[in-house]
């Protein structure tokens, strides 16, 4: 059989496509070869990119290029999604995130909010590989349509290897520092700010500063091989500036009607040997105050989707073992009523305790008032959304990479008992996978 090169494919797909084909959504699609979805999408010269596996083994990758439709705010994505459903047909998958505090200033270049429909998303599974590429005639000209898509193709370039990461000198500075980071715990722990405030979750800004910063997707790769159980994702709206991350809390999945979220909070460090581990996992699950960081998670979880679902049910505590830390976790399982949305469920779920704190309001009001960093899209939330399913993590364990800065975010939920120097190494063990990665391990 002659071999045809999958780009041209999709133009001959698209050259071909008849006027009556040309109604709402559709997607064109071709198998392919990749080696390396990152060396694809570091070849190429159009943006906005991403990169999104989610946490379980043997995931499906997608890596996208350009955007269809892109969308600032959840209504306006919910109506599209909506829109969408009632032209039936194939659904498309839209990729995005959120910021932590979206009533704050966040970072320059990632909005508030920013979900996107992609142009191009190469995906692959176990059976392989798909190019495809997406196209609307419900809310524009067909012929405009055609051209800038056909443009998109044009301009798709040839996987080619990841660059090596090389070594670099990086200057670090913290922010907060140690001394201001003990402050603050101090008032967080003080008996009258936990009578009203169980729980904040305080975070620090590591900066790493160096004349040239490394491929983003070079990084990325090298992190993701050594993360398991983990989500992997990378964005990169604009040319000179990147958000990747490994996280391994899941915000929520949906599967048509059934929702699955979690409690993932409470944390120690891995053990020499499977003895010692093990011992710290036992431990962790006896620990008064890690159980608390976790419990503020669970019940506000519980009481949060107690409205939107119902059989809401609560797995047993369990450890999760990552590389260089355990942390606990519950899984909890819902039926979601008809009427709630995606946009329903990211109006309510996020910032959970996890990375905000209980109250939210009198938590954020702490972490507004006295963190001098600006959180951005860390902990906030990241992933994908469709009609029929979704699939979003909790944006932690991340780096923001600009060109001579890497920013790395870690935070520490402070509760009853907890111990700034103690807060403060586990923060370091939140960042030791990536600072081992740049060489500053
Ligand atoms: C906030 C982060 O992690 C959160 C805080 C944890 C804790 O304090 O024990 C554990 C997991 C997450 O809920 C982070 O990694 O930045
Ligand atoms: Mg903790």
């Amino acid at each position: 059989m002659h071999f045809i090169p999958p780009v041209e494919a999709l133009k001959s797909q698209l050259d071909t496509l008849s006027d009556s084909a040309k109604k709402g959504f559709i997607r064109l699609s071709t198998s392919c070869q990749v080696n390396h979805l990152m060396g694809w999408l570091n070849a190429q010269s159009e943006y906005p990119r991403f990169y999104w596996q989610s946490r379980e083994a043997g995931a499906v990758e997608y890596a996208t290029l350009g955007a269809v439709k892109a969308f600032d705010s959840l209504a306006a994505l919910q109506a599209d999604l909506a829109r969408l459903a009632d032209l039936g047909g194939e659904q498309p998958d839209y990729f995005g995130g959120m910021a932590f505090d979206t009533s704050t200033v966040g970072w320059e270049h990632f909005p508030g909010c920013h979900f996107l429909l992609p142009r191009i998303e190469l995906r692959r599974q176990q059976t392989g590989a798909t190019l495809s590429l997406n196209l609307r005639f419900d809310d524009r000209c067909p012929e405009a349509e055609i051209v800038q898509a056909r443009a998109c193709l044009a301009a798709l370039k040839e996987e080619r290897p990841l660059p090596c990461l090389l070594p670099h000198v990086y200057q670090r500075e913290d922010r907060p520092a140690q001394k201001e980071w003990a402050a603050s715990v101090a008032q967080v722990t003080h008996p009258d700010h936990l009578s009203h405030t169980p729980k904040v979750v305080l975070s620090r800004e590591t900066c790493l500063t160096t004349p040239e910063t490394p491929s983003p997707w070079a990084l990325l790769a090298r992190w993701q091989a050594g993360a398991a159980d983990c989500f992997h994702f990378g964005v990169q709206l604009t040319p000179h500036e990147a958000f990747i991350g490994c996280p391994p809390e899941r915000l929520y999945t949906r599967e048509g009607r059934h929702l699955m979220t979690e409690a993932l909070a409470g944390t120690t460090r891995r053990g020499r040997d499977a003895q010692q581990d093990q011992a710290l996992a036992d431990e962790l699950l006896a620990d008064k105050k890690n159980s608390l960081e976790n419990q503020c998670v669970y019940q506000q979880l519980l009481t949060q989707l107690e409205p939107l679902s119902s059989h809401v049910q609560m797995g047993e505590a369990h450890t999760v073992k990552l590389r260089s830390v355990q942390h606990i976790r519950r899984l909890i399982h819902a039926e979601l009523h008809q009427n709630v949305t995606d946009q329903r469920l990211l109006a309510v779920l996020p910032p959970t305790p996890a990375v905000g704190g209980v109250p939210r309001e009198s938590a954020l009001a702490f972490i507004r008032q006295h963190e001098r960093h600006r959180r951005g899209w860390y902990a906030g939330v990241l992933g994908r959304i469709s009609h029929t399913s979704s699939d979003l993590s909790v944006a932690i364990r991340c780096a923001h990479i600009g060109p001579e800065t890497i920013r790395l975010y870690a935070g520490a939920g402070i509760v009853a008992g907890s111990q700034p120097d103690e807060e403060w190494h586990e923060l370091d063990a939140k960042i030791a996978d990536i600072m081992s990665l740049l060489g500053m391990g």
